[in-house]
């Protein structure tokens, strides 16, 4: 799936034959994207220019830590949506995870969750960044409560869940967006993001997959004026600035 990304270097050989990502030597690597480790964790890169700078996940600084300060708590879009606003606090999947930045804002409200990521590159960040925010004072508490396991939630979602021994309340969808506007381009987080994930076509697919499992309810993250998934309508829509959630309410719990 992912052809340009290797893993580089003697210090991640074991992490390329565990996740089967392609591996080379140190110095020796051609493809456009290389995971690297480095004194700041493992992080993804390529040319400045057309990727930006070195991608890690760390729950511990910058926009993920402010959004836990900062981002509203239990009032905010996210809490809402997957239920968390009324003192309820659900088992959670999020069978989506990319960097984990909205799994990260529901673990810290207070949510257990399964994050699952089918890009193994992107896995592999994430469980860095987890392995490293245990070594922090505030993270460590909260990502205690997070799990992370690499698969694709689509076809194998009801495994994966099996295999983790969670039975999950709410599953959280957030698929990449097919943009067809070249200035989504300008964003390079987003450009690496679109050559290693693609745009997630079969998300119609993984909506089926996630309403079999969700005793309570499935919650898909849309931009703002994207149409919503293919397959059954939303039961509610929570809209905000630029994103929206349509919230799929399991069949047992619509009333009659
Ligand atoms: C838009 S990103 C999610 C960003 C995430 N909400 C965050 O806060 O960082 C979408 C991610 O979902 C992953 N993904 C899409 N479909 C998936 C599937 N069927 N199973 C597992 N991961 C999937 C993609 O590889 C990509 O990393």
């Amino acid at each position: 799936m992912n052809e340009s990304v290797v893993a580089m270097g003697e210090p991640l050989r074991d992490l390329a034959a565990r996740l089967g990502l392609p591996w080379q030597a140190e110095g020796d690597a051609t493809a456009a994207l290389r995971l690297v480790m480095t004194p700041e964790g493992l992080a993804l890169s390529g040319e400045a220019r057309r990727y930006g700078a070195p991608i890690r996940v760390d729950f511990t600084a910058g926009k993920v830590a402010h959004r836990r300060r900062f981002g509203g708590g239990r009032g905010q879009l996210i809490a809402k949506a997957c239920g968390l606003a009324h003192g309820v606090t659900p088992s959670i999947v999020d069978a989506t995870a990319g960097l984990g930045r909205d799994a990260f804002v529901l673990a810290s409200l207070g949510a257990e969750i399964l994050l699952i990521e089918r890009v193994a590159a992107i896995y592999a960040l994430l469980e860095d960044g987890v392995r490293r925010a245990r070594a922090d004072e505030e993270a460590a508490e909260i990502v205690a409560r997070m799990r992370v396991a690499n698969g694709d939630a689509a076809r194998e979602l009801a495994t994966l869940v099996a295999l983790h021994d969670v039975a999950p309340q709410v599953v959280h969808l957030d698929p990449m967006f097919p943009h067809r506007d070249k200035s989504a381009l300008v964003k390079k987080e987003m450009r690496v993001f679109r050559e290693l994930a693609g745009d997630d076509d079969d998300a119609s697919r993984l909506l089926e997959a996630a309403l079999d499992v969700a005793t309570h309810r499935v919650v898909v993250k849309r931009p703002r004026r994207a149409p919503p998934l293919e397959g059954p309508a939303p039961d509610h829509v929570l809209e905000g600035k630029t994103s929206r959630y349509d919230l799929y309410v399991h069949r047992s719990l619509k009333s009659a």
